[in-house]
């Protein structure tokens, strides 16, 4: 039986701002969705739950791990694709960047760097062996990303809105990679379109869980809130 994602009373603040106040939230579903305005707190979220942002009190366990005490289990558990790729890219070369995180789940260099040309090739890009990541485009880096995290094998992978960068082709073969995951997956994401047929949408604002529910409950609501806000802004 999965755990799942168990978020109990997290109080944070970032730079004196308050984004969360006693916040719980229980998610298990296989397919999560976050929508939420600008500066709603959904990148601390996911950021809290990757055990990448410590709460000031309250505690975050992924599938029973404290991801914040127990790095290397949360290493195995949880993965964090960053919106931005060169947030997340650290070494020149792609096989180190894949390896890296092989070699701090404990496999040595070289049983890291067979791992990753192993996944590069499963994933049809044994050709980027030798390749430098900074010489990739921007979508094929997110696909580094992507394949960095999941050599890995995590039980959880977060996306902080994977697309908004993408061009439509590179942005649409994310999303079938995504789809066909058998990992449990949270996507952050401004575009609702994004998330139709997920399991669970979460509404975030201001900290808050505004709304959560089917995509066919929140969805809707959300879109008729975005547009109303829009009309009321139009100059
Ligand atoms: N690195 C940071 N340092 C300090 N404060 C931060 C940092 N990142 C975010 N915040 C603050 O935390 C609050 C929530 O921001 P967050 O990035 O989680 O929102 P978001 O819903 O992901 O927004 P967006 O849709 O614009 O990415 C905001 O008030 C923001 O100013």
């Amino acid at each position: 039986m999965t755990h799942g994602i168990d978020i109990q009373s997290i109080s944070l603040t970032r730079e004196g701002a308050e984004v969360f106040r006693d916040f719980s939230l229980q998610l298990r579903e296989r397919r999560i969705g976050i929508v939420g305005r600008n500066g709603a707190g959904k990148s601390s979220l996911i950021r809290l739950i990757s055990g990448l942002v410590a709460p000031q009190s309250g505690m975050v366990k992924v599938e029973g791990v404290d991801v914040l005490k127990d790095r290397a289990g949360a290493l195995e558990t949880v993965g964090l694709l960053f919106q931005n790729p060169d947030h997340q890219i650290i070494f020149p070369a792609v096989v180190e960047e894949i390896a890296f995180g092989l070699e701090q789940q404990g496999l040595s260099r070289a049983e890291a760097r067979a791992r990753a040309r192993s996944v590069l090739a499963h994933h049809g890009r044994a050709d980027w062996e030798d390749r430098l990541s900074h010489a990739l485009s921007q979508g094929q880096r997110q696909l580094l990303c992507l394949m960095a995290v999941l050599a890995m094998e995590p039980r959880w992978i977060l996306f902080d809105e994977p697309f908004a960068s993408l061009d439509m082709p590179t942005g649409l073969a994310i999303e079938a990679r995504i789809k066909a995951l058998k990992q449990n997956v949270v996507i952050v994401t401004h575009d609702p379109s994004r998330v139709e047929g997920f399991d669970r949408i979460l509404w975030l604002e201001a900290g808050k869980i505004a709304a959560d529910g089917s995509p066919d409950e929140v969805l809707p609501r959300y879109r008729a809130a975005m547009e109303d806000l829009a009309r009321s802004m139009a100059c």
